[in-house]
């Protein structure tokens, strides 16, 4: 069965996918669906190598400027190998034509014989040696060519903002590898051309007498047919699942007798009916095949027809056939070593003629990589940043971040929801103040915090900062005028003294700060007992492989593997405590003008919770501090001003008293958490 792929509404763009067709067919128990591209054009490829030139060009430039001398070598040594296929044809038609010389003329010719088989010899051995050294170029360069692409394609990664990052078309999943692999298959493309041209002209001048062209368009008839018709799944965008009830059902029933069910079924003594659905099931499914479905599809199969096969068998004969023919009619023309050559030759041919044509498969794909590589670097980012310095000169050391929202709304990018996460919003948090964001899940609390901390843009309104629009800021400023400390922070994958030092660069080396931030943080207590303390790393990865050692505990070797540093586990609370550490070292810089807290303490004990809140408000000097909670009891004592928030929207502000007061949402979240302190009967009821 074929389908066509679906195709969006709107305006036609071209899509690369346009061309792609869907074919299904049943595989004894599986469903196979493979995706083929419908045989364009040859203008279609010339245009599509025509919009690619520009970006091999940019590779090659790349890779040339990255290693130019080797470059240049590894270049030398694919053109080279491409005419190492010829030169052997050559040699080996040589000896051939050699030996027959002499048995034709019947006189002793050892010389001539070692002179044709050293020369093969010292060939062999040359492509040998020059295939050794380039197996060590190919290494060196790769190595430099894939840093180069990593560190290319990570800075385009730290480049992004978060909403850019959101968008599905921006996610960047090469590699440099993808780099060098493109390049290695756009050379190892051009060596395959010259393979085949190379050993055209063999062919050629050595059948000048035998059946010339006309021997060679033969030798290419059978890989020609074999391309055209066969259906090479190892090529193909494919899927399969399985679809037979039966043996879904065996499967299940399978799985009843072993793991995590056996303790069920025993207990249940249902052994004997999974035996009894069992065998039925096996009656339903006969003979039908549960064989992987890539090995039914199988080679060249599949889709195709015996009649196919038959003809490409037939075809890859033709050549001993031409040459049977043509010296039936003229014997003189031709001899025994002579039809010997041409079969070697016609095979090689054939050979790379299929190499070529896969190759250029692989070819097509590397230009889209190259493409893929390329575009990384025209992400458009969405939160801008302007040249005004922050903090402004006239602020002062005590002064914190002000901000003003005007009527401003926010919806993420490619949100399902029907409504803005943040509704016509106005608000004014003077600097240096205590803000508390409470408010129901969902509510739009974080989404405040990340516009506050410019990691989202507005989509509509204004956003000011120290009276002035948020985007006149250098955004380099302004991240090091502020801190998130969230429950999404983690810990990176380096020592605990790194994780903590990160948050203030210019200080990351000093370990007094370090300790001091530790202590702050409440981790100071858990990391001092850990054996390598501060130089802890959570998971060293040493991303260890073995063979033939699972299920050898007592193997000497598994006690070498056992010495290696292992995974360190910590708790939730341990985490946070250390990523609240890693904030206390920012504040510590002094540079800090802005504190959003959003809800780091889930994990922490209420000790552990008090003391943090407790240390970030001894810290408020100079700063402005936002505050998300949930359990904001202790919190609200402190708080220049509480907003409550509902569905996006502001609901309520002002003061602890002052919303208890007013009995609505903020009252109704305050007393439902006093409640549940109270004994029951003496609790007062809720709004
Ligand atoms: N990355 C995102 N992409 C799309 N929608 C999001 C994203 N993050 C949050 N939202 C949606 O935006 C709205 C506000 O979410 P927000 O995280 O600000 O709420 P919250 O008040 O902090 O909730 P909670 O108390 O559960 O942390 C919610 O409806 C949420 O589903």
């Amino acid at each position: 069965m074929t389908v066509a792929c679906e195709k969006k509404d709107g305006p036609s763009e071209p899509n690369k996918f346009d061309n792609v067709v869907i074919e299904s067919q049943q595989l004894g128990v599986w469903r196979l669906l493979v995706a083929s591209n419908k045989r364009m054009g040859l203008y279609r490829y010339y245009e599509e190598f025509q919009t690619s030139i520009p970006y091999m060009i940019r590779l090659f430039s790349d890779v040339h400027a990255t290693a130019p001398r080797l470059f240049v070598l590894f270049v030398l040594f694919r053109i080279w190998g491409g005419f190492e296929e010829a030169l052997f044809m050559h040699m080996t038609t040589r000896i051939l034509r050699t030996i027959e010389f002499g048995l034709t003329r019947n006189q002793p010719f050892v010389r001539e014989v070692l002179w044709a088989i050293g020369l093969r010899v010292f060939c062999s051995a040359l492509i040998a040696y020059m295939g050794w050294v380039s197996d060590k170029l190919l290494k060196r360069l790769r190595s430099q060519i894939t840093s180069h692409f990593d560190l290319y394609l990570m800075q385009a990664r730290l480049r992004m903002d978060i909403p850019a990052s959101l968008n599905a078309e921006n996610k960047i999943e090469m590699s440099g590898d993808d780099a060098w692999s493109a390049f290695e298959d756009i050379l190892e493309y051009c060596t395959s051309v010259i393979e085949l041209l190379s050993q055209i002209f063999v062919i050629y001048s050595q059948a000048r007498i035998t059946g010339g062209l006309g021997f060679v368009l033969v030798c290419l008839m059978s890989p020609l047919y074999y391309e055209l018709t066969s259906q090479r799944l190892w090529r193909k965008v494919c899927y399969a699942y399985v679809n037979n009830d039966a043996y879904l059902r065996i499967e299940a029933l399978k799985s009843l007798a072993s793991g995590k069910f056996r303790e069920d079924i025993l207990s249940n003594d249902l052994g004997a009916w999974v035996m009894e659905q069992y065998k039925v099931a096996r009656e339903k499914l006969g003979d039908t095949s549960d064989e992987h479905p890539f090995t039914q599809f199988g080679e060249g199969d599949g889709f195709n027809s015996p009649l196919k096969r038959i003809m490409g068998t037939v075809l890859s004969d033709l050549p001993m056939a031409y040459c049977g023919f043509n010296a039936a009619f003229s014997p003189s023309r031709f001899s025994l070593a002579s039809i010997a050559i041409m079969q070697s030759l016609s095979s090689n041919l054939r050979l790379s003629l299929e190499s070529l044509l896969y190759r250029g498969e692989r070819f097509r794909k590397s230009l889209d990589s190259i493409k893929k590589v390329y575009s990384v670097s025209k992400i458009q980012n969405k939160v801008d940043g302007g040249q005004a310095h922050y903090p402004p000169s006239e602020k002062t050391a005590s002064q914190g971040m002000s901000f003003e929202l005007r009527n401003l709304s926010f919806s993420y990018p490619g949100s399902k929801k029907t409504t803005n996460a943040l509704d016509s919003i106005n608000l004014k948090i003077p600097g240096g103040s205590v803000v508390v964001l409470v408010g129901s899940n969902g509510s739009g609390k974080s989404t405040i915090v990340r516009i506050l901390s410019r990691l989202f843009a507005p989509t509509s309104g204004d956003f000011l900062i120290d009276s002035r629009p948020a985007d006149d800021y250098d955004l380099a400023d302004l991240r090091r005028a502020s801190t998130l400390l969230s429950q999404d922070n983690s810990i990176y994958p380096l020592s605990f003294a790194e994780n903590i030092g990160l948050g203030c660069l210019d200080l990351a080396g000093d370990m007094d700060m370090i300790e001091k931030a530790a202590e702050q943080g409440g981790a100071a207590g858990f990391i001092s007992k850990l054996d390598t303390a501060y130089n802890t790393v959570l998971d060293p990865g040493c991303g260890i492989v073995s063979m033939n050692l699972q299920g050898n505990a007592d193997h000497p070797l598994q006690k070498e593997v056992d010495k290696l540093p292992k995974e360190t586990k910590i708790s939730g609370g341990e985490t946070q405590r250390l990523v609240a550490a890693r904030s206390f070292m920012r504040l510590n810089s002094g540079k800090v003008k802005f504190i959003a807290v959003d809800e780091p303490s889930s994990a922490l004990d209420a000790e552990g919770e008090l003391q943090l809140f407790d240390r970030l408000l001894e810290a408020r000097e100079g700063k402005t501090m936002v505050f998300v909670t949930h359990r904001f009891g202790h919190l609200t004592k402190y708080a220049d001003m509480i907003i409550c928030m509902k569905d996006g929207k502001i609901e309520e502000t002002g003061s602890h008293d002052e919303l208890m007061k007013r009995e609505g949402e903020y009252a109704k979240l305050y007393n439902i958490q006093a409640n549940a302190f109270m004994e029951v009967g003496k609790r007062p009821e809720t709004c």
